[in-house]
This record gives structure tokens, sequence and C-alpha cells, in this order.
């Protein structure tokens, strides 16, 4: 028997909790081995990319540099078909009169970022100036930010910023399409050597998804904030063809924008 056990990545946002829970809490059983380790979508992204995760959650444009050495898992995502309401613009002046003004972005993002400046240049046709950081920063000269996770959701509720855009939303009326912010993503190498021991680590989180979705309530409970059913009502956790459908008509528009170079082969393990 394999003794290997797998790092499986995980962001420490509540958007995890539904998947993860019932893995990390033992409420499901997994034969292989695992360590979850939590980083920000950008240190998942680059933990995976440097081989110090097997496997895990990365914002799916990370999938776009790290196709050649990693391969997608099935039936799971972070994304949301409308309102996502964790990846949200704060504004205090209107959207629309952002052009030439500092706008800050999380440097925890990698996907939301992008989906950002994309829906600045191709479909307001405005250009603001970019800055790496958070907002809310005493004498932030930012008079937007980007925000993503547990902070946007804390900003929404603080209703500091009297404009916001939710990302998903945005998406959603311009395509049609749900927007997929994360994927989960397993090395080449690792399934090549271990092919059972990560089906067994997928399957295992599939079912601790399916667990989740149905105990969202009592999984609210244990945060004291019953609130987080409507925001994982908002999530969508699948990868069906509509998901990589979009995920691919992301990329492409990445790639006019220049932001990509290329578009890469949508690999998925055979279960
Ligand atoms: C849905 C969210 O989006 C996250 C944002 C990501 C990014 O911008 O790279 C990646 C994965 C998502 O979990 C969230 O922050 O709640």
């Amino acid at each position: 028997m394999d003794r290997i056990t797998l790092r499986l990545g995980k962001f420490p946002f509540l958007n995890c909790v539904p998947i993860y829970h019932a893995l990390e809490t033992g409420k499901v059983k997994c034969e292989t081995r695992f360590k979850i380790v939590s980083g920000s979508p950008t240190e998942t992204n680059a933990l995976l990319n440097k081989g110090e995760l097997e496997l895990g959650i990365i914002s799916s444009v990370a999938y776009a540099d790290m196709a050649g050495k990693c391969l997608i898992l099935p039936e799971l995502s972070i994304s949301s078909y409308g309102k996502v309401k964790s990846v949200i613009l704060f504004s205090r002046i209107p959207i629309t009169a952002l052009d030439g003004q500092p706008v800050m972005l999380t440097p925890h993002s990698a996907t939301s970022i992008l989906l950002l400046k994309l829906i600045f240049s191709k479909y307001l046709g405005i250009q603001p100036k970019y800055l790496i950081g958070e907002i809310g920063q005493p004498n932030g000269e930012a008079v937007a930010g980007l925000v993503i996770g547990d902070r946007a959701l804390r900003l929404q509720a603080e209703k500091i910023y009297p404009y916001q855009l939710d990302l998903g939303e945005v998406w959603y009326n311009l395509t049609g399409l749900p927007f997929v912010f994360g994927l989960f993503a397993v090395r080449k190498s690792v399934w090549e050597e271990y092919k059972q021991v990560v089906k067994h680590i997928w399957q295992a989180l599939l079912t601790s998804k399916r667990w989740g979705l149905n105990h969202l309530k009592r999984l609210a409970r244990c945060y004291s904030q019953l609130s987080l059913v409507e925001y994982w009502q908002h999530l969508n956790y699948d990868l069906t063809p509509l998901h990589l459908k979009s995920v691919k008509l992301f990329f492409h528009y990445l790639k006019e924008a220049k932001e990509i170079e290329t578009i890469p082969l949508f690999s998925i393990i055979e279960t």
C-alpha cells in the first residue's frame, strides 16, 4: 500500500467550507493520507506550481500557466451563476468615473484581478491606474479596490463603500455563463505515479462536498452566522461542460488582451 501523504491545498476562505468541512473533521473518511495546506489563491497557485502541494484548489487562470504540469479534477470548482458575493470591486465614486483613478488590486487574487481588468477594458472602456494592495488602509490613495474572500463579505456588510460591483454577476450578465474562480488540479507527475491514491482523495472531496451542500445550515451554525447559508447557495461547486465553456471563453478574452500567451488544452483526469 502506498504510504504517501498528499498535501492538499485549500483557501482560508469561507467559500471552501462546504467542500472541505466533512473531510477535515473526519465525517468523511479517506483511505489516502493527506495534509491540508491553507493559503490564499496566489499562495496555493505558487505552491502547486513549485511541487510543494500535490493537489488542491487553485485560481482558474493559474491553469493557463500550469497546464503542462497539472491536470484538472472533475466535478469540482468554486464558481457562481451570477452574484458571487465575495469577489467585489468597492468604490467611493461611481464605477464609470474610475477612468484614470487609482484602483487597488488585492495581492491574494490571480483570476479576479484579470476578470476586473477585462471588465474595465473590454466592456466599460475604462482604464484605471492599477496598484497592488488592499483598500481600507489609512492614507491609502485608492478610491476603489478589488477585494476577495471573507474580507469582501465583511466590507459589504459594513457599507463603507457606496458603489460595488460583483464580478460574478457582471460575467453572468455579459455571457450567460457561470464564472469559474477556482479549479481543482493535481500535478501530472503525482497522478502518473499515484493514480489510485489521487482517486481516493478526489472521491473523498466529492463525498465531502455532497455532505456539505446537504448540511449548509449546520455548517453556518458552526460559524454562528446563518447568513452564510445564502452565501454558499450563491456559490456553485460543480464543473460541467458549461463551466469549462466559460473558462475557455475567459481564457480566449485574456489571450486577446495579451494577459496570457496561449489557451491551454483542458486535460481532466480519467476516473
Ligand atoms: C469566489 C472567490 O474567488 C476566489 C478568487 C480567486 C482568484 O481571484 O484568484 C480564486 C479562487 C476563488 O476562491 C472568493 O474569493 O470568494
